[in-house]
């Protein structure tokens, strides 16, 4: 190309300034090892997430390692890889291309030769990809601090964040011996739900909500996430985590912390994290009462067509251990915007007919008497779902044939289905260096704070367990 070609160039109208041509890209060629290869999480999530990204994306060129301590064939694990991807619907350029390049690395994560050959493996840039049981992270973390590490490396680890606030807090410190904390990705896939992705556009981008998003205007706000699903065979996980550590601890704070936060001044990394760390530590215990928290198990029950069998007769699970399926925190946010409003947070397994929304409840208005709504429930619900991302307004207005009654009506607002599932979009995050859907470390920490007096007394039994039958929509006196 002759240097006047270069100044007289005049700009692609079709071309957007700063954003190259996908076309004209070098794919950056990145490899990912995943530690806890042969685990569920892999093979459900992982796996198909990648290949949704790297569907997705022309820039993106990725090497899969397996890795975990017990061997597998590579051929085995060629065509795990493959079922895996082809299961998940993933096109069969992008499927061939992973399963052609994928091996299996037998690994000890907690040696550090190990992890050094594992690392050298990798032919393109490496992602270390910890998708391991809470207590093994540490582990890693602190095998790795023992070797020379690639300059390019980055880290990335599976939620929950350790097994406690002490644990987690352990877990952050051996990590930073590692790596710094730009080139490490804490992986909650809540943060790449639609509504949560959305819930910056929604509240910052109306005027008419950011007016209201405060005391003044707001009765309550409910964050529920129910499921219909149980166990279905993690007891190994599950029965150790239960409702509160696995979903509000994990994934709910984080849907809290983007409702409750204050407007950062620019989308990036670092203004949406320092906001989000702010809200939460303003959050705490409802008048710093553990009782307020509840928790429940489900019993034998019908869910849709499925017979689910007791929570305590599923394989595997230890009775006595009083794992919760169900649990529920009202919390306080002390920050001027929220005083006296409870956030209600609530996530169960074997639900019928589950609710899984952000919903807001503002207050009634004082509509003039003879205005009252007959079922006294005039108040305008914003419910934002936390399955598919539609938001719905319910709006009180007057009848039509009834001017001094009130109705409730519905306004559907749906921005269609997203192109990457949940867990794509955190990691189309992670292998395009972009920290906004990972969870920073004080984040991670704030979350295990407000748990804590929770964790605490349910473990000194001071609050009952209850029970309520599968298929049910749990306890509904609380
Ligand atoms: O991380 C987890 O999330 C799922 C719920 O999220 P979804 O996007 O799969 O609906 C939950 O079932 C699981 O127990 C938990 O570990």
């Amino acid at each position: 190309m002759s240097d006047q070609s270069d100044t007289t160039t005049q700009p692609d109208p079709d071309t957007v300034p700063g954003i190259p041509d996908a076309e004209s890209l070098e794919p950056t060629k990145r490899t990912i090892a995943i530690l806890g290869a042969n685990g569920d999480l892999a093979k459900r999530l992982l796996i198909p997430g990648l290949g949704e990204v790297v569907d997705a994306a022309r820039d993106i060129s990725l090497q899969i390692i397996g890795a975990a301590r017990t061997p597998q064939p590579n051929e085995e694990w060629r065509a795990t890889v493959r079922a895996s991807l082809e299961g998940a619907g993933i096109g069969a350029r992008t499927v061939d291309a992973l399963v052609s390049t994928t091996e299996f690395i037998p690994t000890d994560a907690s040696d550090p030769d190990e992890l050094r050959a594992l690392l050298d493996a990798c032919t393109g840039s490496p992602i270390l990809y910890i998708a391991l049981p809470p207590s093994a992270g540490r582990k890693v973390a602190e095998a790795l601090a023992q070797i020379d590490l690639p300059d390019d490396l980055l880290i990335a680890i599976e939620k929950p964040f350790g097994d406690d606030l002490a644990d987690a807090q352990a877990l952050n410190a051996a990590l930073a011996d590692v790596v710094p904390e730009e080139r490490l990705w804490r992986i909650d896939h809540f943060l790449g739900n639609a509504t949560v992705l959305g819930m910056l556009g929604l509240r910052f981008g109306n005027r008419l909500l950011e007016a209201g998003w405060n005391a003044e205007q707001i009765e309550k706000v409910e964050i529920l996430y129910d499921e219909e699903l149980g166990l279905e065979g993690r007891a190994a996980f599950y029965d150790q985590t239960g409702a509160l550590r696995d979903m509000l601890q994990s994934h709910l704070l984080m849907v809290l912390a983007l409702t409750a936060m204050e407007r950062p001044d620019a989308v990036t990394p670092t203004d949406v994290h320092d906001r989000m760390a702010e809200v939460l530590g303003s959050v705490r215990l409802w008048k710093d009462d553990p009782s307020t928290a509840r928790r429940a198990r489900y019993t034998e029950g019908r869910v849709g067509d499925r017979l689910f069998p007791s929570y305590v007769d599923e394989p595997d699970v230890d009775a006595s251990r009083e794992t919760e399926t169900l649990a529920q925190l009202l919390l306080q946010v002390d920050t001027p915007r929220w005083q006296g409003v409870p956030f209600v947070l609530r996530s169960g397994k074997g639900i019928g007919d589950p609710r899984r929304e952000v919903a807001v409840h503002f207050r009634r208005s004082a509509a003039p008497t003879g205005l009252d709504a007959p079922d006294g429930h005039a108040d305008t619900v914003l419910r934002m779902s936390l399955k598919g991302g539609a938001v719905h307004l319910d709006l009180i207005v007057t009848g039509a044939d009834d001017v001094d009654g009130l109705r409730r009506v519905e306004l559907e607002a749906d921005p269609g289905a997203a192109t990457l599932s949940a867990y794509a979009q955190v990691l189309a995050g992670l292998l395009q260096e972009n920290t906004l859907l990972s969870v920073r470390g004080d984040i991670a920490e704030q979350c295990w704070r407000i748990v804590t007096p929770v964790v605490t007394a349910w473990a000194a039994g001071e609050t009952p367990l209850e029970e309520y039958e599968a298929g049910s929509a749990g306890p509904t006196d609380w």
